[in-house]
């Protein structure tokens, strides 16, 4: 995970040297057909950062990302992108974005090098500039090699890729990507991170939606956690992690669900741990979490065995994003929309004898 401090200078065409790449302030967007899909979000993006916006399937995270890029105007609230209106000033805020939708742009009968050039077209790229800004693009997004063959020969990750770059064919100080990785395995993934880091870097604030916790952590310096189209916390992935507080020892306990809440009771009301340790039931057994579970842990496992209770296994680690997911939400993300490899932030494994 990174952490570093957002620059200040990735882009300034209000030409005010100042403000947020996004000031969002009670944005509401009722569907049609009465939908409520974002319900009064507050939301700053300052200039540089690398901002993640996490939530489950529905959760209303397409919806406000077309907001912010006026593809959707707000039935209530106020965005300013790159210090112009989204409603009095649409066309200048799409001079001054990119925008990564979810389903790929590209056109696969055109090869890589047309599909940028097309868009370069589209943007008004002046045309002495394109041919460098499209080989430009190419190297960054490690398709040169195969600039000219058409797109219908491409992998999901290399056609995401030829995508991102057509996002950015007009060097936009702000991108928008909207689950940019879905879909993609690993290695397609990783690489279009390094790419996303890459821009980053350069100074291009970027605004990501994910349902992945892992990419959040991993790529993003701060993420709002949104959930029925409400904001229901901010913080840089490290914050968020402290917010559950403390360290999880998950236990393992093979007899059933009458031990597992024999175990939990005991674990919530014995002397091993201070009262604000939070115990839970889980498939295999139970989880503490607690300020110092590591320290703790044995006494837990000794008091248990003494109970009659048997023990096959315990590890304790620190708190992943999946952890903050269901501390804030009490609910977990969809499993099969989390990553295959999340991030080890494990200690080592004991195991009880
Ligand atoms: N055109 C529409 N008309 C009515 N309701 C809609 C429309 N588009 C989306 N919704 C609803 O609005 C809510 C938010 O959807 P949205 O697509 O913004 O969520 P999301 O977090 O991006 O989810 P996903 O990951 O599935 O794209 C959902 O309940 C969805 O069914």
């Amino acid at each position: 995970m990174r952490e570093r401090t957002p620059r200040t200078d990735g882009g300034d065409p209000a030409g005010d040297g100042r403000g947020d790449a996004i000031e969002a302030s009670g944005v509401e967007l009722t569907y049609a057909d009465g939908t409520e899909a974002v319900k009064g979000i507050d939301l700053s993006v300052p200039k540089g950062e690398f901002f993640g916006f996490l939530g489950p399937n529905g959760a209303g995270k397409t919806t406000t990302i077309k907001t912010f890029a006026t593809l959707l105007s707000p039935t209530g609230g106020s965005i300013t992108v790159n210090g112009y209106d989204v409603r009095d000033d649409a066309r200048r805020v799409r001079e001054t974005i990119g925008y990564m939708a979810q389903e790929t742009s590209v056109d696969e009968e055109m090869t890589a090098r047309e599909n940028i050039r097309f868009a370069a077209r589209a943007y008004g790229v002046p045309k002495s500039e394109r041919a460098a800004r499209i080989d430009e693009l190419l190297d960054l997004v490690d398709l040169a090699d195969v600039a000219d063959k058409r797109a219908s020969e491409f992998s999901g990750g290399m056609k995401k890729r030829l995508d991102a770059a057509t996002a950015l064919v007009h060097s936009p100080p702000l991108v928008f990507l909207d689950e940019p990785t879905t879909g993609l395995d690993p290695k397609a993934r990783n690489r279009l991170w390094e790419y996303f880091e890459r821009i980053n870097e350069r100074g291009t604030t970027l605004f990501l939606t994910t349902q992945y916790l892992e990419e959040a952590d991993q790529l993003c310096d701060r993420i709002s956690v949104i959930l029925d189209g409400e904001i229901v916390a901010t913080g840089s992935p490290m914050e968020l992690k402290r917010r559950v507080g403390g360290e999880i020892l998950d236990v393992e306990i093979p007899d059933g669900d009458e031990a597992r809440e024999r175990a939990a009771e005991i674990a919530r009301t014995g002397d091993v741990f201070d009262a604000d340790a939070d115990v839970a039931l889980t498939d295999d057994g139970i989880s503490v979490t607690a300020e110092r579970a590591r320290q703790h842990g044995t006494d837990l496992l000794v008091t248990l065995r003494d109970a009659g209770i048997t023990v096959t296994g315990f590890n304790i680690r620190a708190p992943t994003l999946d952890d903050v997911f269901l501390a804030i939400t009490g609910e977990e993300l969809d499993s099969e929309a989390q990553s295959a490899d999340p991030a080890d932030v494990t200690g080592p494994e004991v195991t009880a004898e």
